[in-house]
């Protein structure tokens, strides 16, 4: 195994994340929703399975924001002009990023809703 090439592509990897820190507004708020959500598991209280659903929820939620900004630059470089295609392209993915996040809200809210429920009554 080819220890410096391993090691290059998690650099490459690594700064990946990091300018998608610093050029995607959304990953940034994605990045706080998911700190906020962790703190509240941290408060509430969570099962291991429920931790390990939230857990993938968040990482998932970066993961296919990554994706989106990566798709995005792909079809700017492919079509800097308008072209109906690259526009179904950035729709297409930014569609993905809305369905995934409906569902760990849905999913967030079927997992906290009963405990906060049963905290408060
Ligand atoms: N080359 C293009 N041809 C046709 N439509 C485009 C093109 N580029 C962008 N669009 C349309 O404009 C929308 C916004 O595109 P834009 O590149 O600004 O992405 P964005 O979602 O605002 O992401 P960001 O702000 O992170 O760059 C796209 O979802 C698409 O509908």
């Amino acid at each position: 195994m080819n220890f410096r090439k391993f090691f290059k592509s998690f650099s490459y990897a690594s700064k990946g994340v990091i300018h998608a820190i610093k050029s995607e507004q959304n990953f940034r708020v994605h990045l706080l929703a998911g700190v906020v959500v962790l703190l509240a598991a941290l408060a509430t209280g969570l099962s291991k399975l429920e931790w390990i659903i939230i857990v993938i929820l968040i990482c998932g939620m970066f993961v296919i924001e990554l994706v989106n900004a990566s798709i995005e630059r792909v079809v700017d470089i492919a079509s800097p002009d308008f072209h109906e295609l690259a526009r179904q392209a950035k729709d297409l993915a930014a569609g993905a990023c809305l369905v995934y996040a409906i569902c760990t809200v849905i999913v967030g809210l079927i997992i906290f809703i009963p405990k906060w429920w049963g905290i408060l009554y």
